[in-house]
């Protein structure tokens, strides 16, 4: 497998071999596990990443490569994970974070749909499930959970790109995410699903117009200040609102459905750029969007864990 390079976009085998290498190598502050296979077959690894503690600490769960084309959101996973190794100890704010909490970064979702991209075609966005009585391949995951599934910006088209699948959680990708996620939500106060592209920090609800319960909290505090500390370091402007009203209905959302199981700080990250480049982010600009991206992903957390 080639070189793992942080400021390139990286293959899933070398993404995989990195997850192994990173988290063995820093087994005081990650731990690892496989929380089911894609469709294809390969391992969904997740990281665990804090300090070590006996008793449980609250916690944020944080994925990206929902969508297969989206490649910068699987660069900025891998960015965080580094940066939290790497400035534990030295970045007060990273330190106090890691010492109370835990993030579980899945580094790629849709990993069978990310090999796509890489071998057969670049703008692939579902995963790569067959689809009974259809030619047509793949659901789309962001379409794919129990938040009022199918009934609006979604499709019951398998060859639509918005196909809901064949039902609530048909994608095994789904149900291992939604399972873990059940099975923590005791400690899981946060869940971050990262996009791209747009320069949006969306939150429940797409499915419907109502505004959700936690709405002042979740608009006047951590969703403002968030993106004022994103913009802080380079001027790059995001816009923010419920998803419906922010960017278009859509049902089906593992956002809409964390928020509804009761992880109050559920977000949608729609990261760099605004289209000229959309999906094709060029290389040079995954540094300066994943150090971006940092300084709203570090606000959020730490109002988290100030506002239980
Ligand atoms: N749960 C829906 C959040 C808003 C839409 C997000 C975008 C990311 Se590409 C989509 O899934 O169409
Ligand atoms: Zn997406
Ligand atoms: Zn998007
Ligand atoms: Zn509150």
């Amino acid at each position: 497998t080639k070189a793992h390079d942080y400021t390139k976009y990286n293959n899933w085998a070398t993404i995989n071999d990195w997850v192994i290498s990173i988290s063995s190598a820093n087994a005081d502050l990650i731990s690892r596990q496989v929380i089911g296979n894609t469709y294809e077959g390969r391992p969904m690894h997740l990281l665990q990443i804090g300090k070590k503690t006996s008793s449980a600490k609250p916690a944020i769960f944080m994925d990206c490569g929902f969508h297969a084309r989206e490649w910068i959101t699987h660069a900025f996973c891998q960015w965080f994970i580094k940066e939290a190794v790497s400035t534990y100890g030295s970045d007060p704010e990273m330190t106090n974070l890691l010492d109370r909490m835990d993030f579980f970064v899945l580094p790629v979702f849709n990993i069978d749909g990310y090999e796509y991209t890489w071998t057969k075609d670049r703008m692939w966005r579902k995963t790569r499930s067959r689809n009974s009585g259809s030619s047509c391949i793949g659901t789309d995951p962001n379409r794919n959970f129990d938040a009022g599934w199918c009934t609006t910006g979604a499709s019951s088209n398998p060859c639509s790109e918005t196909y809901c699948g064949s039902s609530i959680e048909s994608e095994i990708e789904s149900k291992n995410l939604a399972n873990f996620i059940r099975s923590n939500k005791s400690i899981i106060k946060s869940y971050l699903t990262i996009h791209s592209y747009s320069q949006m920090l969306l939150f429940p609800y797409s499915y419907k117009y109502d505004l959700a319960a936690h709405h002042s909290e979740l608009v006047l505090f951590a969703v403002a200040y968030a993106i004022a500390a994103l913009r802080s370091l380079y001027g790059t402007r995001y816009t923010s609102g419920p998803g419906a009203v922010t960017i278009y209905p859509s049902a089906g959302g593992s956002d809409d459905w964390a928020y509804d199981l009761g992880v109050k700080y559920s977000y949608t990250f729609e990261l760099r750029d605004e289209g000229r480049y959309g999906f094709l982010l060029p290389e040079s600009q995954i540094k300066p969007t994943c150090e971006e991206t940092m300084l709203s992903v570090k606000y959020i957390a730490n109002h988290v864990l100030n506002n239980p």
